[in-house]
């Protein structure tokens, strides 16, 4: 059996242009930024390569630059649209503008350069390696949400294409006989296009399983949301308030449960209707949204009842969240809602026999009937 560059060529054009020309159908129209970053990359991945086939085949000098420099232009691009992918999928990734650079950089050195072979094959070769270097490392570092085995499979592409694109820049710039053209039949050049099909085909199936996550993400987010104030619902509660609360006692820290209800609700919306029920519900969601602490956990757990699990906090500090609270709807509920606006509160924090969130917040719920029973509009513990 022999393998030609040639035949390897065509075979992976063609795979490429099925795959640009199919992916836009079966993916459809609305995306994330993420997948069309991805899928963006892919067509403009294959457009490369179509102009890498055809400046092969022009006879005019200046058709043949053109054209590969286009194609160089189109590599670099979609090698920094991988990136955007990765960084909208996995969150802030190192080297973007470096990666950028070397898009920008790619096809104005090579068109300086045409003139040398040796020169252009290996400046082309060796940014797009630096590329793939800075591909590998952003599929890797941070650690993110999304932690898919598809991030290794991606990082598996990356790293064998930019290992067999460097030894193909070391072949053109050094030993210019041995890879003359890009069809040359040598080992390494015919491993390069051996491993580019089955890449392209595994970085495209990564690709689609990392959309698949990003959309199973948010769609468990979807589930754990109350859509009227974005706070989380009662199934967010339990399982980011269990998990708060399992690791307070732990590590034996302190922990403070506050359960808020809106007071006279049923009057707001018996009086002034449903509506302005909801844009109540949404002053005081968005109240709790803009006091909130990253390690805080705070829902919606019903109807007008609220609750806020803070972590680390004392009985005085949390007196204090409720004071804030109440001092930021008072000044609020006029001016948003043209009518004022208060809550009761009921503050429990962490003992020693409290073994589970329920048991912390039955406590909550029983000061907060305190609260009620006590005229209202206060906390009680
Ligand atoms: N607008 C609106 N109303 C809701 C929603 N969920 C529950 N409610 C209403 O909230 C009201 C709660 O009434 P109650 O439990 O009597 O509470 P309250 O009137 O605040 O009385 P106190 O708590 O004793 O001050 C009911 O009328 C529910 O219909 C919602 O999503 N939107």
């Amino acid at each position: 059996m022999s393998l030609d560059p040639q035949t390897l060529l065509v075979v992976s054009v063609t795979n490429l242009l099925a795959l640009a020309v199919l992916l836009p159908v079966i993916m459809g129209k609305r995306l994330s930024p993420a997948a069309r970053a991805a899928r963006l990359s892919l067509i403009v991945h294959a457009g490369a390569w179509i102009a890498v086939i055809l400046s092969e085949q022009v006879a005019p000098d200046w058709a043949n630059r053109l054209l590969s420099t286009l194609s160089m232009a189109g590599y670099g691009t979609s090698h920094w649209l991988l990136f955007r992918a990765l960084s909208e999928w996995l969150g802030e990734r190192a080297g973007g503008r470096l990666l950028g650079g070397l898009a920008i950089a790619l096809p104005i050195g090579y068109l300086l350069l045409f003139d040398s072979y040796s020169a252009r094959v290996g400046w082309a070769n060796l940014l797009i390696a630096l590329q793939l270097a800075i591909l590998c490392y952003a599929t890797l570092r941070p650690r993110s949400a999304l932690r898919g085995s598809w991030r290794f499979a991606l990082l598996t592409c990356f790293a064998t294409m930019g290992v067999l694109t460097l030894a193909r820049g070391v072949l053109g710039a050094f030993y210019p006989e041995l890879y003359p053209n890009f069809a040359a039949p040598h080992p390494v050049n015919v491993a390069s296009l051996l491993v580019a099909n089955v890449a392209m085909v595994l970085a495209n199936v990564s690709l689609l399983v990392a959309w698949r996550e990003e959309a199973e993400l948010r769609l468990e987010a979807l589930v754990l949301t109350d859509p009227l104030t974005t706070l989380l619902n009662r199934r967010g509660w339990e399982k980011h308030g269990e998990r708060t609360f399992a690791l307070a006692r732990r590590h034996n820290q302190p922990l403070a449960l506050l359960s808020f209800d809106l007071d006279h609700f049923k009057a707001i919306n018996d009086q002034r209707g449903h509506e302005a029920g909801d844009a109540a519900l949404r002053l005081f969601g968005k109240l709790l949204h803009s006091q909130q602490r990253q390690e805080d956990v705070v829902a919606r757990i019903g109807g007008e009842e609220f609750c806020a699990l803070l972590p680390l906090a004392g009985n005085a500090a949390t007196q204090r969240y409720d004071a804030r609270l109440r001092r930021l709807l008072a000044d609020m509920a006029p001016a948003e809602l043209g009518y004022p606006l208060d809550f009761s509160t009921g503050l429990a924090c962490l003992e020693s026999g409290d073994t589970t969130l329920e048991d912390l917040r039955r406590r909550s719920d029983a000061a907060l009937y305190r609260a009620k029973a006590a005229g209202r509009g206060q906390l009680s513990e």
